[in-house]
């Protein structure tokens, strides 16, 4: 908007510059501070059944559960239809626990960003679990589902906004993020008190200390101490490998996988849209050769659930539509390639402690109806994983007695797809390498 408040003073100016200054003066725009309003955001009409406050366990009448269950066992061998096992779920008290772990102190507290190994702080004693899968898998989506914020919330984390509050940043673009990047969850059970004596030991040793030598040696110790416990749990998220990853993904992360020294377990998400994939079946391996225990999460389950209910409604109405039977291929596609996986190591077995578990969970993050498809029960995969929930659920399948729970017995025995035959020059070869294959070795600064 032109405006003329200054052409009085113009006219006592000398008269060369009066043309000059009347053009700047009237012909530019000055800037006005009005408030204008900004674009209008659009209510979007909530979804039936959609309560985004409510949890998972507690859903509405108009809410038709998506799956049976969000954790599947693999078929047991006498099941002639070869169908996923739908497991129960554990029970209140413990979900609630790990609900606890994941959204205590107002949700997670983001702690670093590292581009190489050597740049990750040093971690002694915090359980550590990390998040890998492919770029734009649902990573990032996931940690912030984990940490509390509700479906669309929890994928369209950016800009400000999202690194104000602490939570991680997705993307619809592969590759988006590109560095290792630590989280904080929940409130460290209290130190022992042998601990806390330990530190006042040494923190008087600094003041007491006979000579000025000592004293000085006592302040290095003091120092050089192991810091208190901040946090229950680090959930590591990673930069994605295939579309849009870095050429040199590979190299920073087996090193991250080989050294890290509270590394509890990886997990591994899979897109339930698309299954396992060749860069899948790469990382289960590098799993498998650091001996890295290993849970498998299917991510954007919402989608696949959708997909069938369209096309349910297409045909004959309401429903669930073959869901189940879409999330089972995948699954089947899961353990197949977990076996095959397994093959090629004495040591990382099926429910072994540095193995794979069994049990895959089903997540549909990003899903606004009911806060995400199976994010609680995820959690609880997770806690479970680092060792701060236990598993005292007892599955009965009929005819066949599983038991998942710690200290239980397996029972279970499933068949082998496509049985592979191996000969003794083959299982000798293998023994020899697993003797030859180096130690794992501490980073140097552990
Ligand atoms: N419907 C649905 N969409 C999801 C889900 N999880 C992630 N998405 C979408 O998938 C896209 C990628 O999500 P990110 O969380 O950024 O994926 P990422 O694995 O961290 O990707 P990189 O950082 O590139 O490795 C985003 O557009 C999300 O909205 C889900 O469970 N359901
Ligand atoms: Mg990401």
């Amino acid at each position: 908007m032109a405006t003329l408040r200054a052409t009085p003073n113009l006219l006592a100016m000398p008269p060369p510059l009066r043309s000059l200054l009347l053009t700047h003066h009237i012909l530019l725009p000055t800037r006005t501070f009005a408030t204008r309003p900004g674009p209008r955001r659009h209510s979007i009409p909530p979804l039936p059944g959609f309560d985004p406050e409510r949890p998972l366990s507690q859903t509405t009448e108009e809410y038709i559960p998506p799956l049976e269950s969000t954790s599947y066992l693999p078929p047991p061998s006498n099941d002639p239809n070869g169908l996923p096992f739908p497991a129960p779920p554990p029970s209140k008290s413990s979900l609630a626990q790990a609900t606890g772990i994941f959204t205590s102190k107002g949700g997670p507290k983001f702690l670093y960003s590292a581009g190489r190994f050597l740049e990750l702080p040093v971690n002694t004693h915090t359980p550590e679990i990390c998040l890998i899968g492919r770029s734009n898998v649902g990573k990032s989506t996931l940690i912030n589902a984990l940490s509390g914020l509700l479906g669309a919330s929890a994928r369209n984390s950016h800009g400000v906004v999202a690194r104000k509050q602490g939570s991680a940043i997705t993307s619809r673009k592969a590759g988006c993020t590109v560095t290792l990047n630590g989280y904080g969850f929940g409130t460290p059970p209290p130190e022992p008190p042998s601990a806390l004596e330990e530190i006042k030991a040494k923190r008087e040793a600094v003041v007491k200390g006979a000579t000025r030598q000592a004293r000085r040696e006592a302040q290095k110790e003091y120092m050089q101490r192991e810091k208190p416990r901040r946090y229950a749990l680090i959930m590591v998220d990673m930069p994605g490998y295939g579309l849009g990853s870095k050429k040199d993904w590979g190299v920073e992360i087996q090193k991250y996988l080989a050294k890290r020294q509270m590394l509890k377990g990886a997990v591994v998400l899979i897109d339930a849209e698309t299954g396992v994939k060749e860069q899948d079946r790469m990382v289960l391996g590098n799993l498998r050769d650091h001996d890295v225990r290993t849970v498998v999460v299917l991510t954007k389950g919402d989608k696949v659930v959708d997909a069938a209910v369209v096309e349910q409604r297409k045909q004959n109405g309401e429903g669930k539509g073959g869901a189940e039977e879409r999330i089972g291929e995948v699954l089947l596609g899961v353990w197949k390639e977990l076996r095959r996986a397994e093959r090629r190591s004495l040591t990382w077995l099926e429910g072994g402690d540095k193995g794979w578990e069994r049990e895959v969970w089903v997540t549909g993050a990003g899903d606004p109806r009911n806060g995400g498809l199976g994010v609680e029960t995820a959690r609880w995969a997770i806690c479970r994983l680092a060792g701060l929930v236990e598993d005292k659920r007892k599955i009965v399948v009929p005819g066949l007695d599983v038991a998942v729970g710690k200290g239980k017995k397996e029972v279970v025995k499933v068949e082998q797809e496509e049985p592979e035959i191996v000969s003794f020059d083959d299982i000798e070869a293998l023994v020899e390498r697993e003797k030859a294959r180096p130690k794992k070795r501490l980073h140097p600064s552990f």
